[in-house]
């Protein structure tokens, strides 16, 4: 149905032409004070255009706001925004921003360490990324996508673990809920109060040594659970672009399941160092592994390896019982090339400590499967040679 043309006659086509015209002439009345002319005639909305959908009309405008964030484009976008939704007819309104005209052109004037490979360390991907897409995170050395195909087999959790592992070990480290409709990190870090704003820019939360930043510390529940498409991919956008993450050694990224609006846009507009892929042993799981494998080769996107979760249970009696199969994971590494980087057992203490706000590496970190999460952190610093400022690996 998205990508069904309508007959030019239809209903829903003239009202989307009618309201792109009302859109056009709203956006040719809003004047940038910086240089006398309007958002359209300066170029500041680089696109705009008016959808149709069960669910109401949706504005979608693109902008490329000069300098980055501040003030003045702050008031800019938000005066755009609002001018938009004054719009009788219109139902929602996303804006997207696309890049900052004044942004470094050449990967030699990329601020020092945002680019993917800053130090061209081992095992990224050389040059099959188009830069000019990309925008690299000040600061940041390296983004890690934790991706799976399927919800709810222990991406949130492996991601909230992995980061809560690298700070402990001494490497400066964040993290981003980029799972917009379903945000989990306020509650697998404990985090209850909001985020604040300083300087146009989102803070992150501070919580186990690590930077932390979700929509869910940023809005209502209620409010992110229905944005889709461009909404989604602006808010994405936001979590790196908008907040001030510092300097850090690795982001990691805890993505929506499967392979949606949110990847699009981490892996277009974010230089990605690499994804971490988990599964559990389910075949139908499996399947959603290969498709998420296969969109992140085809961003050139190097997959570090596969996690494997909740492989088995322990039975009282030290037996264990593999609920969901055995060696799919590895089959399926196998079949794509991809190194099983850790096995996991379900535990039910894993799931006690994150309800309850405590990675379960730092909660009990003598257990076997925390020595086994700090061993999957080891592996992915390994792979991007990475090492805590001022120590080693
Ligand atoms: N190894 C494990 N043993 C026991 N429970 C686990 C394990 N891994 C994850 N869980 C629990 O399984 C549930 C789902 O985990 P989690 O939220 O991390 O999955 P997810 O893949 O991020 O899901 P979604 O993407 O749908 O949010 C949670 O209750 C979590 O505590």
């Amino acid at each position: 149905m998205d990508f069904v043309q309508e007959p030019p006659t239809s209903p829903d086509q003239k009202q989307k032409k009618t309201l792109e015209t009302r859109l056009r002439a709203v956006l040719s009345g809003i004047i940038d004070r910086r240089t006398g002319k309007d958002v359209l005639t300066g170029g500041l909305v680089t696109g705009h255009s008016v959808r149709i959908s069960e669910a109401g009309a949706r504005a979608t405008i693109t902008l490329e706001l000069p300098g980055g964030p501040g003030q003045q484009n702050d008031r800019l976008s938000a005066e755009i925004e609002e001018a938009a939704r004054a719009i009788d007819g219109i139902a929602d309104v996303a804006l997207v921003q696309t890049s900052h005209r004044a942004a470094p052109k050449s990967p030699a004037q990329r601020p020092a360490g945002g680019h993917a490979n800053p130090l061209g360390l081992g095992g990224k991907t050389e040059g099959g990324k188009t830069a000019t897409e990309e925008k690299p995170i000040p600061g940041v050395k390296h983004v890690i996508a934790i991706a799976s195909g399927k919800g709810g087999v222990g991406k949130s959790t492996l991601a909230a673990n992995l980061a809560a592992a690298f700070a402990q070990a001494g490497f400066r480290t964040g993290l981003v809920d980029a799972d917009i409709s379903g945000p989990s990190l306020p509650v697998l870090f404990g985090l209850k109060s909001r985020a604040e704003f300083r300087d146009g820019k989102i803070q992150p939360m501070l919580a186990h040594g690590v930077k932390a930043m979700s929509i869910g510390l940023l809005v209502s529940e209620d409010k992110a659970v229905a944005w889709r498409g461009p909404m989604v991919m602006g808010a994405v956008r936001q979590l790196f672009t908008d907040v001030d993450w510092g300097e850090l050694d690795i982001l990691f990224v805890d993505t929506p399941p499967g392979t949606g609006d949110a990847h699009l846009t981490l892996l277009q507009k974010i230089p990605v160092s690499g994804a971490v892929i988990i599964s559990t042993p389910q075949e139908m799981a499996l399947a959603d592994v290969r498709r998420g494998a296969a969109l992140f080769t085809s961003m050139n996107t190097p997959v570090l390896g596969i996690v494997e979760n909740m492989a088995w249970f322990a039975l009282p009696d030290g037996s264990r019982q593999r609920l969901f199969g055995e060696g799919g994971v590895a089959r399926t590494a196998a079949a794509l090339g991809l190194d099983v980087l850790a096995t996991l057992p379900l535990e039910p203490a894993i799931a006690t400590a994150s309800d309850a706000g405590r990675p379960y590496v730092l909660e009990a970190p003598q257990s076997e499967s925390a020595g086994v999460i700090r061993d999957i952190a080891v592996q992915i610093a390994a792979k991007l040679a990475l090492v805590p400022a001022g120590g080693d690996a």
